[in-house]
């Protein structure tokens, strides 16, 4: 933990506690006289963090998601108390700092190149000045002393620039999505700037350990400095990285939903009485598969559907009495990936219905559009076979979900091997996405399985998501970050010798 003066800080603001991610959660909704106002948007983050940030004055810095010229640079602050301090983007550097170099070189590049990153000047000059104005904008919210949790990759130099406008300040990151492996991580011409941004954070968190392990060798390779060699544990075995005069810990912190809200939630007459009628709007079938996803090109959806297709064709799978549900939300519609991923589920979407469904009876129902909570537990609650193959995903929290909704003990889980979660989720199906045949053949499987076998996956599903929540996961992060828990590797040259 740092404990020095502060210094180079112009104005220091009230915020013991301070969240610093791209996006703040909220909502910018047109009113009916034409004006705008703030909502909040639900979301497992929020919802674990809102606490601390209550209890300890706190508040969120964020691109508000808008471009709106009316939306301000003023604190939003709600009835409850919970500020929101928005960073302003305009519409070039939303294009060059998000769409581009966030979103279409260090995704795909963290994403094991499923599409090819792009690398330009522009972009990466971009993506500095906007990490550095978020790490203005969050100088100024902290209060002396304060602890300021950074998220994500698309702010992943904000520690670095933060940690030299505040020495004064305890600062955590921690990474969504996956660290990839290092001769990728090798192919970014700002890889050093990039490492070194990180290590300005006191602790570094990754979904895996294994993404610990790679950025503990990339910091040793790139910046020189010394490291330790251990296995990086989860919550605990933290690795270490010796950065001039301070220690950086970096550690594997796998996160998760408000597992006991969704629960309840789910068990609420409305989501029930919902999910019996939405069986009964896709006309009784005796199975429903279910995915629900961004419009993400690492989700696999392309996996699925082509499972589906083989199936059908094959006749392991009757569409007079199966259907798929695709929920996909629009994501990044601007990035040219995202727009040729759409274009071609859409196309596989209406060749299986041309080919296997009937008037009034398609197999798979897709919907390119957000759904409500309510609507979307009640999916999960009538769904027969959830299918999460995507390619390669930080965590995946629709598994979680999909878990916590199962109070019944119904349902099956088909879950790539490549998502974090199937770290944790040992007793869904698990699947290699790029083997078509084990992915069909698992399908079958999860959705013949008898309901002995069925209940006993889920009781241990359930057992493993409803105790190892969000909370517990910004508990264990924000522990380990004060120094609470202190279970740090020795470097190389600290250990005993062999
Ligand atoms: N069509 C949809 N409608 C509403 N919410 C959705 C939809 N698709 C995904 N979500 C929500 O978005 C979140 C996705 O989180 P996750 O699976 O971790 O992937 P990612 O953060 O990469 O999109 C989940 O909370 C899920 O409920
Ligand atoms: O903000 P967007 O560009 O619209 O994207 C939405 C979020 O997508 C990513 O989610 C990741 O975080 C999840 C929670 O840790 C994890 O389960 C998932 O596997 C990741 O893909 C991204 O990391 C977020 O920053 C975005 O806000």
């Amino acid at each position: 933990m740092s404990d020095g003066p502060v210094s180079g800080a112009g104005e220091t603001g009230a915020g013991k506690f301070v969240i610093v991610a791209n996006r703040l959660p909220v909502d910018w909704e047109r009113t009916p006289d034409g004006s705008g106002r703030w909502r909040r948007s639900p979301g497992g983050l929020v919802t674990a963090l809102e606490p601390l940030l209550r209890e300890r004055g706190g508040a969120w810095v964020g691109w508000p998601g808008t471009t709106d010229p009316r939306v301000g640079e003023a604190p939003i602050t709600f009835d409850d108390g919970l500020t929101m301090q928005p960073v302003r983007l305009t519409g070039q550097e939303v294009a060059d700092y998000y769409e581009g170099f966030s979103n279409a070189t260090l995704w795909p590049l963290y994403h094991n190149l499923i599409v090819k990153p792009e690398f330009y000047r522009q972009w990466w000059n971009s993506y500095v000045e906007i990490n550095r104005r978020f790490a203005q904008v969050a100088s100024e919210s902290a209060a002396p002393g304060a602890t300021v949790w950074v998220q994500d990759y698309q702010l992943q130099l904000v520690p670095k620039m933060l940690r030299m406008l505040r020495p004064d300040l305890t600062i955590g990151f921690f990474l969504h999505i996956p660290f990839p492996p290092v001769e990728l991580f090798m192919q970014l011409p700002w890889r050093r700037e990039v490492v070194e941004g990180l290590l300005g954070a006191d602790l570094i968190g990754f979904q895996r350990p294994q993404a610990a392990q790679n950025f503990l060798w990339l910091a040793r390779e790139l910046t020189g400095q010394e490291t330790s060699r251990n296995s990086v544990g989860v919550r605990g075995r933290f690795g270490v990285v010796r950065s001039g005069f301070r220690s950086v810990r970096v550690g594997a912190f796998p996160i998760s939903i408000a597992s006991a809200e969704i629960d309840q939630q789910s068990k609420t007459r409305a989501v029930r009485t919902r999910a019996l009628a939405i069986r009964d709007e896709l006309g009784n079938p005796d199975r429903i598969l279910l995915g629900v996803d961004r419009l993400d090109y690492t989700k696999g959806i392309d996996v699925r559907l082509n499972a589906i297709e083989e199936l059908l064709e094959e006749k392991r799978m009757d569409p007079e009495r199966t259907v798929f549900v695709q929920l996909a939300t629009p994501s990044r519609e601007r990035v040219e990936s995202y727009q040729t991923l759409r274009a071609e589920i859409e196309r596989e979407v209406g060749k299986i219905n041309g080919e296997h469904g009937q008037v009034g009876r398609p197999v798979v129902h897709y919907l390119h559009r957000p759904v409500a909570r309510e609507e979307l537990l009640a999916f999960y609650v009538a769904a027969d076979a959830m299918l999460v193959t995507p390619l390669a995903d930080g965590m995946n929290l629709v598994a979680k979900e999909y878990i916590a909704c199962r109070s019944d003990l119904g349902g099956s889980l088909v879950l790539s091997e490549f998502a974090g979660a199937a770290a944790e989720l040992r007793q869904a199906y698990l699947v290699n996405p790029f083997h078509l045949d084990g992915v069909k053949d698992s399908i079958v499987a999860a959705m013949e399985q008898s309901s002995t076998e069925g209940r006993r996956r889920m009781r241990a599903l359930r057992r493993q998501v409803l105790s190892h929540d969000v909370g517990r996961w910004a508990r264990s992060f924000l522990e380990a970050l004060a120094g609470q828990i202190d279970e740090t590797a020795p470097l190389e040259s600290e250990e005993e010798p062999a």
